[in-house]
């Protein structure tokens, strides 16, 4: 019987195992996916400039980060385990997982994010035969890309950072788009003064094998209504977004309010369920922003919400962070090894 289980290791997650630890709170830790990070996992060569207070970092670094933050009190973790339904038990909570494992607590936190995110696959005709060789859905270590010619097949936020973090470093950058370029502005612009050949609407129809079969030498690309115009590449790399699963909450016995695959949260995180409590992007409340930054303030939030339900005499909040008492021996080591 744990104080909290904490649903899903993205940001908010993470940070709230780290943050309860501060606390004092013992800790269990679920997540889907074979390695913590959540969404950050998806942009690893992203360089990341908006996490307050941090240095630009690359998506890849900045989970590192994360990921050892929230192993900080050695919480109980458990990767590759989906959390299946959440009940309500006479001491707190159980939380069953599709295992058939389950959780024990007296509270639980959702940092669920948009639920566990799979890429959304190319609708072509035999694409999954070049899954292994050089049709990409994350930009997986931009040295692949060097000097290639490269095509990216979508036109949202995603897609336009990676044209933007290939410029320079691929020979050639592509980007085909059935409509117009969507994204900060700032990046739209930037991608659209840059060398990237950006063929608006249009989209992949067909994709063309070497003489081996298993890498695409070509793309046909639509356009309208027009005949097909043949690309030549060297990779493919396709942004159409992502397939989100959030099984667990849309088909809960509990009374948990939910609107638009997010739940209801007030801005310490408390739902419609006491004892429950969400942070991260899964929490919609006034204010909210879907940033990392966001994951950060709601996990806080969350956890001192937790912490006064496990214990009413707790202080809510307004601790001053980095008060522990297992900080004094490590920040001497840290002091020692010059690291701070
Ligand atoms: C391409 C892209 C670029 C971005 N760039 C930036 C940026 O530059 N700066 C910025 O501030 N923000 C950026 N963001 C937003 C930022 O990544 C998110 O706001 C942040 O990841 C939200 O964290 P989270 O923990 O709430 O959710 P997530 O990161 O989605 O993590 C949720 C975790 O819960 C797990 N989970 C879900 N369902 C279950 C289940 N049933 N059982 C167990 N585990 C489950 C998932 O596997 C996942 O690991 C970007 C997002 C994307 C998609």
């Amino acid at each position: 019987m744990k104080d909290v289980t904490i649903i899903g290791g993205g940001p908010a997650g993470l940070y709230a195992t780290f943050y309860s630890g501060l606390r004092g709170m013992s800790v269990t830790l679920i997540e889907a996916q074979a390695q913590l990070g959540g969404k950050v996992r998806l942009y690893p060569e992203k360089v990341i400039w908006d996490a307050g207070g941090m240095p630009p970092l690359s998506g890849e670094d900045f989970c590192a980060g994360l990921v050892r933050q929230g192993r900080t009190f050695d919480p109980e973790v458990h990767l590759e385990t989906i959390v299946a339904d959440i009940k309500q038990t006479e001491n707190g909570f159980e939380v069953l997982t599709e295992g058939g494992s389950s959780f024990e607590s007296s509270t639980v936190i959702v940092a669920a994010g948009g639920g566990i995110i799979t890429p959304q696959r190319l609708e072509v005709e035999g694409a999954e035969r070049f899954d292994m060789t050089n049709l990409h859905y994350t930009a997986q270590g931009l040295e692949t890309f060097r000097d290639k010619t490269v095509l990216i097949s979508g036109g949202g936020n995603t897609a336009v950072d990676w044209a933007n973090e290939l410029e320079g470093i691929a020979a050639n950058v592509i980007i085909s788009c059935r409509s117009a370029l969507k994204g900060h502005e700032a990046v739209v612009e930037k991608v659209m003064c840059s060398t990237v050949d950006c063929m608006l609407q249009t989209s992949i129809q067909r994709l063309i094998a070497d003489e081996s079969g298993t890498r695409i030498k070509q793309v046909e690309l639509q356009c309208g209504l027009d005949a097909g115009r043949i690309v030549d590449v060297d990779h493919v790399l396709v942004n159409h977004g992502y397939e989100r699963e959030l099984a667990f909450l849309n088909g809960t016995s509990l009374a948990l309010e939910m609107e638009e695959q997010r739940i209801t949260a007030a801005a310490n995180g408390a739902t419609s369920v006491p004892g429950l409590f969400a942070a991260g992007d899964v929490a919609l409340h006034p204010g909210k922003i879907n940033l990392l930054a966001g994951a950060f303030h709601d996990a806080a939030n969350a956890v001192n919400a937790a912490k006064t339900y496990v214990d009413p005499e707790a202080a809510a909040s307004g601790m001053v962070s980095s008060h522990h008492s297992g900080f004094a021996e490590r920040n001497e080591a840290l002091k020692k090894a010059g690291q701070v």
